[in-house]
């Protein structure tokens, strides 16, 4: 079984499929992290040296490596990851695999967002709560169409992440 997790920036991707994966004993996959290890430097290093055209590049061919893996997995992808060139088709392709899609408001993101911007360089010019709310609609309206081709779309607000866990095994079993 791989899961693997989709949804905004803030949804809770990176803290959920950490939970999931201890709860279901299996490897933990963060595809963020695994970019980083591989290019020796962090996600903002990356876009500010490369650009996203780069980090997109490198995203889709880390992916494309993990979905041809064996080995099953939690896997948590960055935000745009299912948005961009094939990737959406090469998961939903690969073998067995569940896609949730841990699906956040747009103010509890902006909430989440507005005090976690330095990691994040797509959001990092948006420095009020208005301008951030204003971003991300308008980003969620363009990325909604790819999240909600999931397996399952999980409402996250007023969600404990061990609720969310307990309810993402439920769907599984
Ligand atoms: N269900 C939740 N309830 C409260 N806080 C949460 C929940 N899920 C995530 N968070 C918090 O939101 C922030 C973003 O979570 P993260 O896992 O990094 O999101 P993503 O990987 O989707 O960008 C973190 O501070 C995390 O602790
Ligand atoms: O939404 C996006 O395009 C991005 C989301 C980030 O991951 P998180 O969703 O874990 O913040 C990271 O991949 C990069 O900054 C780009
Ligand atoms: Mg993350």
């Amino acid at each position: 079984m791989k899961i693997i997790l989709i949804g905004y920036m803030g949804s809770g991707k990176s803290v959920v499929g950490k939970a999931l994966a201890v709860q279901k004993q299996l490897p933990f996959l963060d595809l963020d992290e695994e970019i980083s290890r591989r290019e020796k430097k962090s996600i903002p290093e990356i876009f500010s040296d490369a650009g996203e055209i780069y980090f997109r590049r490198k995203e889709a061919e880390v992916l494309k490596e993990l979905l041809e893996q064996e080995a099953n997995f939690v896997l948590s992808l960055g935000g745009g990851t299912p948005c961009y060139g094939k990737n959406l088709e090469l998961i939903k392709n690969a073998a067995h695999t569940h896609t949730v899609f841990l699906k956040t408001g747009l103010e509890e993101l902006t909430a989440r967002l507005i005090k976690e911007r330095e990691n994040r360089p797509l959001i990092q010019e948006f420095d009020t709560p208005a301008l951030l709310n204003d971003f991300i609609r308008k980003h969620l309206f363009e990325r909604n169409y790819y999240y909600n081709q999931s397996d399952l779309s999980l409402v996250t607000d007023d969600k404990s992440v061990p609720q969310l866990v307990t309810e993402i095994e439920n769907y599984l079993n």
